[in-house]
């Protein structure tokens, strides 16, 4: 368990994150979300003890990071792949942390093979894809069986089959009982792994909860019916006292409407219909609608979907 409390951290006059509190539980995966510059990385760090809090506190599993002996066995991260040292070579870059940590070097072979790196174990780390050094920063994290991992932008140029290994290999630490905590710009791929989320934006808490409630209360659902006897289904569902909105392509939708009673009214009076279908926004819809107050960093123009904020956008 991660507990923050009142977590806050100022550069001068930024104030990165400000007054961070919520509970980072095991057994589930929970995915940690916010637009560009929102404070995630820097509360990362403070977890990890690499940054000191202005004010607050944050405790892994009851303790401050600086107090655990051998906090690899407590809490394994992933947070910069590209921030080992490039000269070893893969296993030894792991036994370095596994002798720094109590670790015995048999745990270094196990891990490798995890992570699937067995076969270039003797290479230098310099000259791994990014793919490969995200492996092996995972490798690290997974050293010391910790019961609480936490992994900064893990799907970072990983290929697709990368992507679903590493979404299969958190929902299985998670389903060990252990905590795991995940931040992703990546909607689609959070949408699929995270079972939790903990939202921020310019460093304050915009949501703690569900996935399922996060979109729920986040978007609107709705249900978009078509017929053939559109005005006769309109009437019906009027005099039925349900509020229905055009669709731009002929289709009806209905708000907070249940498909069930739209099927059964329809049945009643004998209307064909030729689709009936319950809709829900997505994560990426949710999180735009909940983030847009708090987004610091704007394009000139609308960004596609479904791409990880950054490259060419400005500050407004
Ligand atoms: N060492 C530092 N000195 C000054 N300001 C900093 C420092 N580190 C972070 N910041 C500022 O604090 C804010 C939060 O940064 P942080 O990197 O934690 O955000 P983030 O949510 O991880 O962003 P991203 O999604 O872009 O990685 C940003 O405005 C950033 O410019």
């Amino acid at each position: 368990m991660i507990e923050l409390e009142g977590l806050t951290k100022r550069y001068g006059e930024k104030v990165a994150v400000d007054g961070l509190t919520c509970t980072v539980r095991p057994g589930i995966v929970t995915g940690f979300l916010g637009p560009n510059g929102a404070g995630k990385s820097t509360t990362m760090r403070m977890m990890l003890g690499l940054d000191r809090p202005s004010a607050g506190d944050v405790r892994i599993d009851g303790q401050h990071y600086d107090r655990l002996r051998d906090p690899l066995k407590y809490i394994g991260a992933l947070l910069d792949a590209k921030g080992m040292h490039g000269g070893r070579s893969a296993f030894n870059h792991l036994l370095c942390l596994a002798q720094s940590n109590g670790i015995p070097r048999s745990r270094v072979h196990e891990v490798l093979d995890t992570v699937g790196l067995t076969g270039v174990a003797k290479k230098k780390a310099k000259g791994f894809s990014l793919g490969m050094g995200q492996r092996l920063g995972i490798a690290g994290a997974l050293l010391g069986d910790p019961r609480i991992l936490m992994f900064d932008e893990p799907v970072n140029g990983l290929d697709p089959e990368g992507i679903h290994w590493i979404r299969n290999l958190m929902k299985s630490l998670a389903a060990q009982g252990r905590t795991v905590f995940v931040s992703s710009h990546l909607m689609s791929e959070m949408a699929l792994t995270a079972d939790h989320l903990v939202v921020i934006g310019q460093g304050r808490l915009l949501a703690d909860t569900s996935m399922a409630d996060f979109i729920a209360q986040n978007s609107r659902t709705y249900v978009r019916v078509r017929s053939p006897q559109r005005e006769r289904l309109l009437d019906v569902l009027h005099g039925a006292g349900i509020t229905v909105v055009a669709a731009g392509d002929g289709a009806l939708e209905v708000d907070d409407g249940k498909a069930e009673h739209i099927g059964e009214l329809a049945a009643e009076h004998h209307l064909v219909l030729h689709e009936l279908s319950p809709q829900q926004a997505s994560l990426e819809e949710a999180f735009m609608q909940l983030t847009a107050e708090s987004v610091e960093y704007h394009a000139h123009t609308d960004a596609p979907p479904e791409q990880p904020w950054g490259a060419g956008w400005t500050r407004s």
